[in-house]
């Protein structure tokens, strides 16, 4: 396996890496973009940190790449969406920064509210004494409010009542239960606005919408004071630097911009009530050692044993759920692989039902293999990651359900494929410790054994078929290793799931088909 390490990592996770039996690494910080794009095709695997921009041309021309760990939190810097599609898991390292973060929120407000670079600023440089020129004003007893209630946000909360802060929050995600159990009252953002004295903003960035902009600075508690420690594009910056020239805003105090690195001549830095720092959040040594030690660590568990943690383009799957899961895993996939051969024309609708215990797990990444396994004789390439970006692209419509209801088996997963010609419905179960077995299809019922060749038919039920069907095979060389048949009463239809050794030719389904009360035939191939 090889590894490209493109941004500055602490050397314990390059060691890391370095130390793993099969694995390769080459530390090249500080390309270009046509530099990455020309040597990607070489790496299994790519850690960055925000420097790399991996585009989507760079993600285009990555033909062997699996993964892409992020040594922090934020991917925006990564198209996530170029990266699925490809296939590629993006990971990232989201709890080794966030006390580290937490402080510098911390250290940007008691900096700002003292005036302290300022003040360090005019003694160091101009030589001046001048106390009466930074006078501050206290934290105690003055509402934080933050907007965003995740990680970094509770720590911050934390920290903040430790000054005897009020602390409110707004976060519409957040549950109750959560802000109370750390004394946070949860607010709307209006009221947050018209009520914080300093404010600090933890979401992720919000595509096409600004946070704070000139319609929230016109509601703001007069003389607030902002900081901003999760990512630019979360404040109108123009908007900004108006509104404390006009004394609705009296400080900000931010680390990262619209625009990074920040342009000497962007206006933030004209402005003396304004503290800059250079996405200096996560920059300890603590924090960067346990960033670069969790993908690392990550990195390898995937590539060598496919255990997922911190994926942000598909659910996570840690070793022991993995353990769990898998026979459901194969399961889910056999039953898309089935259903994919037995739907006439493209599929528009997937329902996978949950029943039993198996619904009592977390299903997504069987829903995902159930994808995989009905899409991959359409499209190449397909694995976890991309199956629900590929059904996405093609509009197919994915229904999850879950019924704890145990009705014969302990735990079935019912898979409904709708096309325009109409549903067909699938349902597996796992006998002992991981025998899948089909147990239904459409309104019959086996225990039918999945194999990798066989035949699904159905039939009128009446006396002579089944021997015929035999003869027929037996001509063709073709030896049946299980016979599984499901009918309903006497006189209808039946279906019989045959397991076969050898895959039948099209001579021999011909022959099949033609065979009298016949009535479908369908070769399925697992
Ligand atoms: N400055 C740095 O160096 C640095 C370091 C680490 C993290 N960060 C950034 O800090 C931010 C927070 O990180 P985290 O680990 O706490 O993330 P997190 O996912 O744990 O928390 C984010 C919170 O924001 C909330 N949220 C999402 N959209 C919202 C909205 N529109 N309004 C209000 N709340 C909303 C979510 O519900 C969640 O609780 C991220 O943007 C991350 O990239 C910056
Ligand atoms: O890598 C860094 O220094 C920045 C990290 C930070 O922005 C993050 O989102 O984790």
């Amino acid at each position: 396996m090889k590894i490209l390490v493109s941004d500055n990592l602490s050397s314990l996770g390059v060691d890391i890496l370095k130390k793993e039996d099969g694995f390769e690494v080459d530390v090249n910080t500080g390309l270009s973009k046509e530099e990455l794009i020309k040597i990607i095709p070489n790496y299994d695997g790519l850690v960055v940190r925000s420097a790399t921009k991996v585009t989507a041309d760079v993600i285009e021309a990555a033909s062997n790449l699996r993964v892409i760990g992020r040594a922090g939190v934020g991917v925006d810097n990564i198209d996530l969406d170029a990266a699925g599609k490809k296939g590629i898991i993006v990971m990232n390292a989201p709890d080794g920064n966030m006390i580290t973060t937490a402080e510098h929120a911390m250290a940007l407000m008691m900096s700002m509210s003292r005036n302290i670079p300022q003040a360090a600023n005019s003694l160091k440089q101009e030589k001046k004494w001048s106390p009466k020129t930074f006078m501050g004003v206290e934290l105690y007893g003055k509402t934080l409010g933050i907007v965003g209630m995740g990680r970094i946000g509770s720590v911050v909360a934390e920290r903040a009542k430790g000054f005897a802060m009020k602390v409110i929050a707004y976060d519409p995600f957040v549950n109750k239960e959560h802000a109370e159990k750390i004394g946070v009252e949860l607010v709307e953002l209006k009221e947050l606005l018209q009520r914080a004295d300093f404010l600090s903003l933890h979401t992720p960035k919000i595509d096409g919408k600004y946070l704070l902009g000139k319609e929230e600075f016109n509601i703001v508690k007069p003389g607030l004071r902002i900081i901003n420690c999760a990512r630019g594009g979360l404040i109108d910056e123009a908007a900004l630097v108006q509104a404390i020239k006009d004394g609705k805003v009296a400080q900000a105090a931010l680390d990262v911009y619209s625009q990074e690195p920040l342009p000497a001549d962007s206006p933030l830095l004209e402005v003396n009530e304004i503290i800059c720092t250079p996405h200096l959040g996560a920059s300890t040594e603590e924090a960067q050692d346990k960033v670069a030690i969790a993908i690392c660590d990550q990195i390898i568990d995937y590539l060598k044993y496919g255990s997922i943690r911190n994926a942000v383009n598909m659910p996570s799957i840690d070793e022991e759920t993995l353990r769990k899961i898998k026979p459901f895993l194969e399961l889910g996939e056999d039953l898309g692989k089935i259903a994919s051969q037995l739907a006439a024309g493209p599929v528009t609708q997937v329902k996978v039902q949950y029943n039993g215990e198996v619904a009592e797990t977390d299903v997504k990444p069987i829903t995902i293999s159930v994808l995989k396994g009905l899409l991959e004789r359409a499209i190449d390439g397909i694995n976890m990651v991309n199956a629900p970006f590929l059904a996405k692209e093609r509009n197919i419509e994915v229904q999850e359900m879950k019924t704890n209801e145990i009705k014969d088996y302990t735990s079935t997963i019912q898979v409904h494929v709708t096309t325009k010609e109409g549903t067909r419905e699938i349902t597996g179960s796992i006998f002992g410790k991981g025998d899948p077995r089909i147990v239904k299809i459409d309104d019959y019922y086996f225990e039918a054994v999945i194999s990798k060749h066989m035949l699904i038919l159905s039939n009128k039920d009446v006396p002579g078929v089944i021997g015929n069907l035999g003869n027929a095979l037996g001509k063709h060389n073709i030896n049946i290793a299980g016979f599984h048949l499901g009918r309903i009463g006497e006189n209808g239809n039946a279906v019989s799931v045959i397991n076969i050794d050898s895959p039948p030719t099209s001579e021999a389904l011909r022959e099949l088909r033609e065979t009298s009360n016949v009535l479908e035939v369908y070769s399925v191939v697992i």
